[in-house]
Formats: C-alpha cells, structure tokens, sequence
C-alpha cells in the first residue's frame, strides 16, 4: 500500500456533448475514509462526472487532480499505480474485464495487478466474492455467463480486491433485486470503511445511498445543488428535484407514508 493516501479533487468542472453544458462548474474532494454520494434523476450527468474524475473523459473547463497530478496526465511510469488507487466501475460493470475468464481468474488477475502496483493483498478469492454476495461456487463460472446482477457484483468484488484508496462506482447493483440490494452495500460499506478506502456512488438510488455513504450531494442543472448527509437533504428539501425525491420516500425523512 502506497504510504500517501490519495486525494481527489475536481475544481470547477465544466462538460458536455457539443449542446448545452451538463455539468456547469462541480467542484469536489474525496479522501480515504469519505463516503459520498452523488444523487441526480437520470440523464443528468452522473457518469459524466465518474468519467471525468476517473480520468476516462476529458472536461472542457476546471480540472481533476489526485494527489494534486491533473487525473489523465499522469507520467507512463506511475500509470500502473495511480490506477490501482483510484479504480471506477462503470455502470455497465464490464469495463477492463475479460468475459471470457473465469470469476477466480477475474479476481486473481485483480490481486496480481494490486501487488504489481506494490500493493499488499490478501488473495482470498471467497472473502472478496462473499462481499459481493457471491457464494464460492461461481469460482468456475465464466464472466460471460453471468447475469446482469452477478457481472455488476464480480465488477466491485474485482475492484475492491486491488485494495484502492479511492473506489467510484456508478450507479452500482442497478440489476440486482432490492432486498439482496440492501444487505451487500451494507457489506461494501464495512469493507470500504474497515480499509478506510474512499467511496464515491453516482446513484438515482436513494435507498442505496443512504446506505452507503455519510453524505450526498445532489446534482442538477449542472451543479451540485444541495449537499450534507441524505435525511438531513430530504428532510429540507431546497431544490424540486430533490422536493420530489423526499416526497416519494417519507420513511427516509421521518414523515409518514403517502396515504
Ligand atoms: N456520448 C454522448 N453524446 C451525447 N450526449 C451524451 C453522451 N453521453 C451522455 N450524453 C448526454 O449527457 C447527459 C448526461 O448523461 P449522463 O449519462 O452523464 O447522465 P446520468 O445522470 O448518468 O444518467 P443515468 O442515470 O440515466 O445513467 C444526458 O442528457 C445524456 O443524454
């Protein structure tokens, strides 16, 4: 594990798609042990900004550092790295994987990646699996016969197995049921704050944020709108977006459910 822990910063962030701005000057920090949340009703450019702090897209204006390095100009040589310390798993949850490995592959390829990067690891395939959910029987599955859920679950497992500073997923276990839903991000979020790893969840999922992160900071019109932890957000809703989300979940915010 690098002796320095990493911190993410984006200034001032401005990007789009050619048409008007999707995100109009975002500024933001992560550091080990922070659990935020993004909240934003969809299209509104969460993946965007996991894209641009991950280093996969480039902002028109503002910048992103970690560890004060602008994110995607980090020197060949502290390539390997950075990545090891800043993972993202995409929504998809396929990116950089291999659907042809098999799940032990998939995670033994993460623990060997970690230590090449001079990480330490534990290389307990059933540990990293059993976070996600996964019982040790799927071992031999290969990634391409996996449902949705199960690939979006092998995709953190992977993450988390490279032992990150910094962990960005977006919009994470879209395709697994609610109620399993619940009890792995409980899981996730004993992991990432067990190692004290920096967790960022881009998410039109209230429950699941407020699961796993200690503050969300709402995303509309471009900006960030409202921010501090989710029910002290809901029960004080400022912006219609956000208005919106509290009336549609009164148990979050101490009211009672619409009759
Ligand atoms: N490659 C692209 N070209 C043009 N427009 C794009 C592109 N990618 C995203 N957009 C647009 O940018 C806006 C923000 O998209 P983004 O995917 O970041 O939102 P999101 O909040 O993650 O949405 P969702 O929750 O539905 O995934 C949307 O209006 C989307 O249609």
């Amino acid at each position: 594990m690098s002796s320095t822990p990493a911190v993410l910063e984006a200034t001032d962030v401005w990007a789009g798609y050619g048409g008007p701005p999707v995100l109009a000057g975002v500024s933001l920090t992560l550091r080990p042990g922070d659990a935020l949340g993004v909240l934003g009703r969809s299209g509104v450019g969460k993946s965007t900004l996991v894209e641009i702090l991950g280093g996969g897209m480039r902002a028109s204006q503002g910048h992103v550092t970690l560890d004060g390095v602008p994110v995607g100009k980090t020197p060949r040589r502290r390539r390997k790295e950075v990545k090891a310390r800043l993972r993202t798993v995409h929504q998809n949850g396929l990116a950089g994987i291999d659907t042809q490995r098999t799940v032990e592959e998939t995670i033994l390829d993460a623990f060997k990646e970690a230590r090449k990067a001079g990480r330490t690891t534990n290389n307990d395939v059933e540990a990293a699996l059993a976070v996600v959910g996964l019982p040790i029987r799927f071992v031999t599955r290969r990634v391409g016969t996996l449902s949705g859920g199960e690939r979006q679950r092998v995709a953190i497992a992977r993450a988390l197995a490279t032992r990150p500073d910094l962990l960005l997923l977006d919009e994470p276990l879209t395709a697994v049921d609610q109620s399993m839903r619940e009890e792995i991000a409980d899981d996730i979020r004993a992991l990432v704050r067990a190692d004290g790893i920096g967790l960022l969840v881009a998410s039109h999922d209230v429950r699941l944020l407020d699961r796993l992160t200690d503050r969300v900071l709402v995303l509309a019109d471009g900006t960030f709108v409202e921010s501090g932890p989710l029910r002290d957000v809901l029960r004080d809703p400022q912006h219609p977006d956000t208005q919106a989300v509290a009336a549609s979940l009164p148990e979050l915010t101490g009211g009672r459910p619409p009759a």
